[in-house]
């Protein structure tokens, strides 16, 4: 945007078009086609002026201001606008707001976590199917050409890490599956009782164990680097933070036959899933967690070491929402001690920091906080904040207000 075209709006002072642009420098702005033909975008970032002195000069009469992805917005920034009115946040989650400041000053604020509900939800959902299932486990054994050389995949590499008891067990098909139930016989070494199953479901006689040409080491907490828990039907998943994108997820993971349980600020009287008021709870009935809460000062660390505890050792994290909801030095920690069965994480405490012991992990899955990219999400969002600002500026109700905790 020229410089000379900003001044030219500055001039219009109180005009009720004019929408502050917050974000960093390092973002391209790409709303701005859409937007510019209906409101006057005052942004700092392509003016010569440092961000807080244009600020001062400038933003007395700005009522709306965009912030843009995780652009930092602070009491300090606000402080600078004695006229706003309506922050609209581009992204879903909103801790990189001041919304304490913002809530204090009867500052509206929306966000963008129904544009992005659907994308958010297919991939917290793929997360978790792929650590249930170790899809990209299974890809990196076929690139790393061990199919091959190892027979069917998995002979995990891991299977040494010390503190594991191990039990054995010697079979002839490399494609045989092994159910949890029995899965959990084999552990402490009652291989006469155990029952394992061929891919095709045939019950296999204990003896034919003995004669057999492929040797697997399992302990019970690395079961699930096998995918030995793989199935997806009627494992309890539990969802904290109900709110859009927790809601997508609720509606696929029913498709695949889970029963969801769900906590959140508070019971939603319409939700038919049983609801637990603490994540503790939660977590001690569910096989699995799927984090899609907001970040604030009530949920950082939600899931601490005792939420672990609960949740078990085959109990496996999924986290589209944000890093500071896991306590991530415990997590790395249960994961290498096998207490836990897996996570799927798309975000991440320290950003782009990534502990780099998950690294090994067939059990872990890791994205670059990528869960919301797709073209047609970034299309919404664009949207939502288009119709946001005229809403606004005709005062009419909003879509997507921020409910304040
Ligand atoms: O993580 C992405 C978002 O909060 O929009």
């Amino acid at each position: 945007m020229a410089v000379e075209a900003n001044q030219e709006w500055l001039k219009s002072n109180g005009d009720p078009h004019l929408v502050l642009v917050h974000r960093l420098p390092s973002f391209s702005f790409q709303l701005n086609d859409i937007l510019q033909p209906h409101f006057r975008l005052l942004d700092p970032v392509d003016s010569p002026e440092p961000a807080c002195s244009f600020l001062s000069n400038h933003a007395q009469s700005v009522r709306a201001l965009i912030c843009v992805a995780n652009t930092p917005l602070t009491a300090e920034t606000l402080n600078l606008l004695p006229s706003l009115e309506l922050v609209v946040a581009s992204s879903a989650g909103v801790d990189h707001i001041d919304t304490r400041e913002c809530r204090r000053r009867g500052i509206i604020m929306t966000n963008a976590s129904t544009a992005f509900a659907e994308d958010a939800a297919d991939y917290a959902v793929t997360l978790l199917i792929d650590v249930w299932r170790r899809i990209s486990a299974a890809d990196r054994f076929i690139h790393a050409g061990l199919w091959p050389v190892k027979g069917g995949y998995p002979l995990g590499s891991k299977l040494n890490r010390s503190g594991h008891r191990y039990g054995f067990v010697v079979f002839r098909r490399h494609s045989m599956s092994i159910t949890s139930s029995s899965a959990y016989k084999i552990y402490g070494l009652i291989l006469p009782r155990c029952i394992l199953r061929n891919s095709y479901g045939v019950r296999l006689a204990p003896r034919l164990l003995v004669h057999s040409d492929i040797l697997l080491v399992i302990s019970l907490s690395l079961l699930a680097s096998f995918g030995l828990h793989g199935c997806l039907g009627g494992k309890r998943v539990g969802i904290v933070g109900l709110g859009s994108i927790g809601s997508e997820v609720s509606k696929r993971l029913e498709a695949f036959g889970c029963s969801i349980a769900y906590s959140s600020r508070k019971e939603k009287p319409r939700v038919p899933y049983p609801y637990y008021t603490n994540v503790l709870e939660l977590a001690a009935h569910s096989d699995a967690l799927v984090l899609c809460c907001s970040l604030s000062e009530h949920t950082r660390h939600i899931i601490n070491k005792d939420v672990m505890t609960a949740l078990g050792k085959t109990g496996v994290i999924i986290n589209v929402g944000r890093g500071g909801l896991v306590d991530e030095k415990e997590l790395v920690q249960f994961l290498l001690r096998g207490d836990i069965g897996g996570a799927g994480l798309d975000v991440f405490e320290n950003e782009p920091d990534v502990p780099r012991e998950l690294f090994e992990l067939d059990n872990v899955v890791l994205s670059p906080h990528h869960a919301i990219f797709t073209s047609e999400s970034v299309e919404a969002v664009h949207q939502l904040i288009f119709t946001n600002l005229k809403a606004f500026f005709s005062n009419k109700p909003l879509q997507s207000v921020y409910q304040f905790e």
